[in-house]
């Protein structure tokens, strides 16, 4: 039997307001385990902080992508993620007959998180620390959810961006790395998915706006990874079914970054 590398796949936030979309990854997740392969799931929730925010007379400030997170929404944000976000997802798999873990970066010293800069507030940096408790989870033939919630050394709760969050697991596991979103890969300037991009292309879109805000978080994060692994990483859509079969069966779906 061929060993196959841990896949870590990253969903936003998007993903969990689709009842269809959760069911069809949650379908595709299944088919794969079932094969044998080791799965990370790692998510967002942009959508559900903004909501929890603004229902709370709360400000939504984004720099580069990133929220600037204060202490007085910090609580919200780790609600939305860490515990609403998780348990929509951690529901969808169990309705799957998936058997989930659901965690959070925060949890059996998987990363050490720090503040990434001062200007954006309670925003973690990660970097990966102790694979042990994930490894556990997944000898079991169990789903681990990771949630972006961190926490540092001197007990600060940290907001981390999910794409930074995936990256730091797939380091931490060696594994391959897939950004799923709703989009079904990196637009170029007439929105036509480009099935390829290396460093350089990468930076003229970004310098020119083509690649903005949350997809230029996502596509540096992928090109870290990339880099770091020496093989690409995928940035697809959990959208379409038949991407995710194409991905079960172990094909290339949407944009590869290359290192
Ligand atoms: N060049 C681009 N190609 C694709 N999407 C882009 C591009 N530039 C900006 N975007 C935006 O980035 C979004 C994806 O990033 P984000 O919302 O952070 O996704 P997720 O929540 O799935 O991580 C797309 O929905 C799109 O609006
Ligand atoms: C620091 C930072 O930006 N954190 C993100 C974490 C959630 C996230 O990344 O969600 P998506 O994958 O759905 O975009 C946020 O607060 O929105």
């Amino acid at each position: 039997m061929t060993t196959h590398s841990v896949l870590v796949l990253k969903v936003g936030g998007a993903l969990l307001q689709t009842e269809t979309g959760m069911a069809n990854l949650m379908s595709a997740i299944k088919d794969m385990t079932a094969a044998g392969q080791k799965i990370v799931l790692v998510h967002g929730g942009g959508c559900l902080v903004d909501e929890q925010l603004t229902a709370n007379g709360k400000d939504i400030i984004k720099l580069d992508g990133l929220r600037v997170t204060p202490a007085d929404q910090i609580g919200i944000v780790v609600g939305a993620l860490a515990g609403t976000s998780n348990k929509i997802l951690q529901a969808a798999a169990a309705k799957a007959g998936v058997v989930s873990v659901g965690m959070s970066l925060g949890d059996g010293n998987v990363v050490k998180a720090n503040i990434k800069d001062e200007r954006l507030g309670l925003v973690g940096e990660v970097t990966p620390n102790d694979a042990s408790y994930l490894n556990f989870i997944l000898q079991q033939g169990w789903l681990p959810i990771c949630s972006s919630i961190a926490v540092s050394d001197a007990g600060e709760m940290l907001n981390v961006n999910a794409d930074q969050a995936a990256t730091a697991l797939a380091k931490l596991v060696n594994g391959t790395l897939v950004l799923l979103s709703d989009v079904a890969g990196v637009w170029d300037a007439n929105k036509q998915v480009i099935k390829s991009l290396n460093k350089s292309q990468i930076e003229t879109l970004v310098a020119q706006g083509v690649i903005e805000k949350g997809m230029k978080v996502k596509v540096e994060a992928a090109l870290e990874v990339a880099q770091w692994m020496g093989k690409p990483v995928l940035v697809a859509s959990w959208l379409e079914t038949e991407q995710l079969k194409t991905l079960a069966q172990g094909g290339s779906i949407g944009t590869q970054i290359q290192p």
